[in-house]
């Protein structure tokens, strides 16, 4: 059992557990969500907000903050907790993901990724070394080895051989990674094949790391496969060491995801959709643009106790976004972060009581019955 993880609590009825995680500024109670602060801030979010609505741990992208304002700047300001002024624990993704999903010239060799910047066209080459050295600047609480996530249509020959560079890039992570206060998480490829998801997973644990998290999903694959790599990869898994699901995932995709025994996730889901006026309840997603809502006096979501729901009504909300007004995409975001929070709040509670088998039954038909 490593000592910066514990598991809690095992469901009697499924795979889903609680865990506690020990970070250097804090401690996680999983399974957990991580709100998206890409360029070192939730969108629309202060962090006293985040903190009200529950947020116990939020990612940033090396990438972005490498580009801009770059990794340095804020070494030397202090770190991105001070720069941003949030004083619990951060996650940084590595990088190589958001080459391959923002840019387009980019070529991949054993070196690392040479990419032309979305932001000002300059050229850059991002090595496993460079971005553990940028992820230790920033100084995050968690950093993520630096990997290749393969396209979603990759053939098997191609996975293999990215796998392979993956493993050894991951090597090369751990090698370049000397802030031994921080916790390194290895990233599983290989794609939709369980024995490369085999091989990759039982090669990342011959090196030795804090935590394990899945890559190469939520890129456009079907649901059905991409629970498939779940399930093979949830037996496979150490059992004692926290586990994490990059990009996941949508309220259902969590409550599968968690029946599956994971324990980490973070989507930009919450975020954008709330600026684009899509907003989660109890009862299914509501779409504030809508006409019906126009005169409608009631709560967003009458079982939310956020802020917004507890303040302002459903055509208060519908004007806001019609109106184009900023404070739109402030409250659509508080409710959206803070109904997602509550939502892995229900869920730890569930499986303490070992109830969570119930509770995904419930979820499922809840989010169902009323849909727009
Ligand atoms: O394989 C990965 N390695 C490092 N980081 C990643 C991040 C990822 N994020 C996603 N998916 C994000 C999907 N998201 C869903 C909502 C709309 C925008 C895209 N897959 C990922 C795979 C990886």
């Amino acid at each position: 059992m490593p000592d910066h993880f514990q598991v809690e609590h095992q469901d009697g009825g499924c795979r889903a557990r609680t865990g506690r995680l020990t970070t250097p500024h804090g401690e996680i109670q999983t399974p957990i969500f991580m709100p998206v602060g890409t360029n070192a801030s939730v969108k629309a979010m202060r962090p006293e907000d985040l903190t009200d609505a529950g947020a116990q741990i939020i990612l940033a992208n090396t990438y972005h903050l490498y580009l801009r304002p770059g990794h340095r700047l804020v070494e030397e300001l202090g770190g991105l907790h001070r720069f941003m002024s949030w004083d619990r624990p951060i996650l940084t993704d590595s990088g190589g993901f958001q080459v391959y999903s923002l840019t387009e010239l980019r070529k991949i060799t054993e070196e690392g990724v040479k990419f032309r910047s979305h932001i000002d066209g300059s050229m850059h080459l991002l090595t496993p070394e460079l971005s553990i050295k940028v992820q230790e600047a920033l100084g995050a609480d968690i950093i993520m080895c630096f990997d290749e996530c393969p396209p979603a249509d990759a053939g098997r020959e191609y996975v293999e051989r990215s796998l392979a560079m993956t493993t050894r890039w991951a090597q090369r992570s751990k090698d370049a990674h000397t802030r031994r206060d921080q916790l390194l998480f290895g990233i599983v490829q290989g794609g939709r094949f369980s024995d490369l998801r085999q091989r990759s997973l039982q090669e990342l644990q011959g090196i030795g790391f804090d935590g394990y998290a899945l890559g190469g999903l939520s890129v456009g694959e079907e649901k059905p496969v991409m629970h498939e790599v779940m399930d093979a990869c949830s037996d496979l898994l150490p059992a004692d060491y926290p586990r994490y699901i990059m990009g996941i995932g949508t309220p259902e995709d969590l409550v599968e995801a968690v029946w599956r025994g994971y324990d980490m996730f973070d989507c930009v889901m919450p975020t954008r959709n709330a600026r684009n006026g899509m907003l989660f309840t109890s009862q299914g997603r509501v779409n504030i643009k809508r006409k019906q809502y126009e005169q409608d006096q009631g709560p967003l979501d009458p079982a939310c106790s956020c802020y917004v729901c507890r303040n302002y009504s459903r055509a208060y909300l519908r004007h806001l976004f019609r109106s184009g007004e900023i404070l739109a995409s402030m409250l659509n975001t508080h409710h959206n972060i803070a109904w997602y929070l509550s939502l892995m709040g229900r869920i730890r509670e569930a499986i303490r009581q070992d109830q969570f088998e119930a509770f995904r039954k419930e979820f499922y038909h809840q989010q169902h019955t009323t849909a727009e």
